[in-house]
């Protein structure tokens, strides 16, 4: 079976691309959520959370996303540790759900996927893109956040340009009609690509 990572920077609209792919009957794993649900319900890694960024970063047993948020992404060292924590949880949990999987292709979204190398992992990678200060203006209406606090996660993550070398496919998320008929034309791409895997 296929595997497609699809990933893009802060506000690009990679979730919104995923539903796309959702849409046409993809299985989407989407790494941020399982992430989430890891750090609410694993005691192991709530620990080791407490342990690298004190006891303010869980209350009431869940975690304090605006605390922990606050300290990493303004700690590039911090952010490693963060990571180190979560992601091999997750890789763990994506496996299993793949190995349960039975569809020409599957999509794994997640916010870093050229930054630590993964992107070796998939067939495919799909980048998706939008101009910076599109980006921001959309996660400004979508959630309560500052420009400083989306600007400091963008300093955590790869430019486009830096992402586009790598990427097999990337798709530009302005118009969205426009989205939806590339996302199409890939689907078909990838689905000619598996029948002849
Ligand atoms: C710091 C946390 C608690 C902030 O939670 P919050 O609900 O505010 O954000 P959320 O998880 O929904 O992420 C929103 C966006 O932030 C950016 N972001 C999140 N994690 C990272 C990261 N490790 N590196 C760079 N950018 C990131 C991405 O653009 C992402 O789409 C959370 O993002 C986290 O635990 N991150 C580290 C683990 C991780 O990489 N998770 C995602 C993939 S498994
Ligand atoms: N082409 C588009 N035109 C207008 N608005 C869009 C478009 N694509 C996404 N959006 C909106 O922009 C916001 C960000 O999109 P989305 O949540 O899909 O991005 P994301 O890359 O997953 O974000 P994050 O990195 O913050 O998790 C959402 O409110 C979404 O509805």
């Amino acid at each position: 079976m296929i595997k497609v990572g699809l990933t893009g920077g802060i506000g690009s609209g990679k979730t919104t691309i995923s539903n796309m792919f959702k849409e046409l009957g993809v299985p989407v794993y989407i790494a941020d959520d399982a992430g989430k649900e890891l750090m609410n319900t694993s005691a192991e890694i709530r620990q080791k959370i407490i342990q690298l960024l004190g006891e303010e970063s869980y209350q009431n047993d869940q975690p304090n996303r605006p605390f922990i948020a606050s300290k990493v992404f303004q700690d590039k060292n911090l952010l490693e540790k963060l990571n180190a924590i979560i992601h091999p949880a997750v890789a763990q949990h994506f496996r299993e759900w793949f190995a349960a999987q039975s569809s020409a292709y599957i999509v794994y979204e997640a916010a870093i996927l050229f930054e630590k190398g993964s992107y070796k992992d998939f067939d495919y990678s799909i980048l998706v893109t939008a101009p910076k200060e599109t980006r921001i203006q959309r996660v400004l209406k979508r959630d309560h956040t500052s420009r400083e606090q989306i600007e400091a996660r963008m300093n955590n993550q790869w430019s486009d340009e830096k992402k586009e070398k790598l990427a097999d496919f990337v798709i530009k998320n302005e118009e969205i009609e426009e989205s939806k008929k590339q996302v199409i034309h890939l689907n078909e791409i990838i689905l000619k690509s598996a029948k002849n895997s």
